[in-house]
């Protein structure tokens, strides 16, 4: 896996079958799947774990969105914490092993997430996008604010493309979480192809020498 972060986020919006068909193909392109399925309950999300995993997937490639007690029984490598989830600090104290991804919206909670434990974070939303209609997009100078007032990884949401990744990737991102750009393509694959490549080439111009 590159330098570069790529997460894909379910939107859910798609049957169980589309998820699994669609997260084979996407495999080889993503860092990690998270099913973040708000209407599901925590064995038909567990149950698409495991789904995810006999379609190919690394356990390293699978997190959960909020429920932590799915996370640790499924075997997930992260559990990717929203404004309304557990503290970072109480996960990390009961629930030891899981990387800790917390969705963030200004600097105040970035530092904190960091300080209670958080090993990556989710900052946006960077630019416009359906699916969060209604709030001002954040844009790329509070991103470049965000990522350095911390040290763990920032990892870039909303309204992310293939041609906006290297803008994302210069304002310090280290890497970008995609929800409608995948789930709303007609070929998913041919689309995270397009993110990987955008992340490689951010990769390559960074370290000019190293093989691909
Ligand atoms: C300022 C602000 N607060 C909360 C949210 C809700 O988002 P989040 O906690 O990231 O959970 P998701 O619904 O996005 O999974 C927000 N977007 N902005
Ligand atoms: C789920 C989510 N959280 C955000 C945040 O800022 O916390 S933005 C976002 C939506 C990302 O979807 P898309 O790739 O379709 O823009
Ligand atoms: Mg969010």
């Amino acid at each position: 896996m590159g330098k570069f972060e790529f997460h894909v986020m379910t939107n859910g919006r798609k049957q169980p079958d589309e998820i699994i068909s669609a997260a084979s193909i996407l495999a080889p392109y993503v860092t990690c799947i998270h099913i973040r399925e708000k209407d599901r309950s925590a064995s038909e999300i567990f149950n698409l774990a495991e789904r995810l995993k006999r379609a190919g997937l690394g356990r390293e490639q699978i997190y959960i969105n909020d429920r932590v007690d799915v996370a640790v029984a499924s075997g997930a490598e992260g559990v990717h914490l929203k404004g309304s989830s557990l503290d970072p600090e109480i996960v990390h104290r009961y629930f030891s092993g899981l990387r800790i991804g917390q969705s963030v919206h200004s600097i105040d909670e970035a530092l904190y997430a960091e300080e209670k434990g958080a090993h990556y974070l989710f900052y946006g939303h960077v630019f416009k996008t359906g699916s969060k209609k209604g709030s001002e997009p954040r844009g790329l100078d509070q991103l470049r604010e965000v990522a350095d007032a911390v040290t763990v990884p920032v990892i870039a949401i909303g309204g992310v493309t293939p041609s906006n990744t290297s803008e994302l990737i210069k304002a310090g991102a280290k890497g970008i979480a995609v929800m409608s750009g995948i789930w709303s393509a007609t070929d998913p694959g041919l689309v995270a192809k397009g993110y990987a490549e955008a992340l490689k080439k951010e990769e390559m111009s960074k370290c000019p020498g190293t093989m691909m």
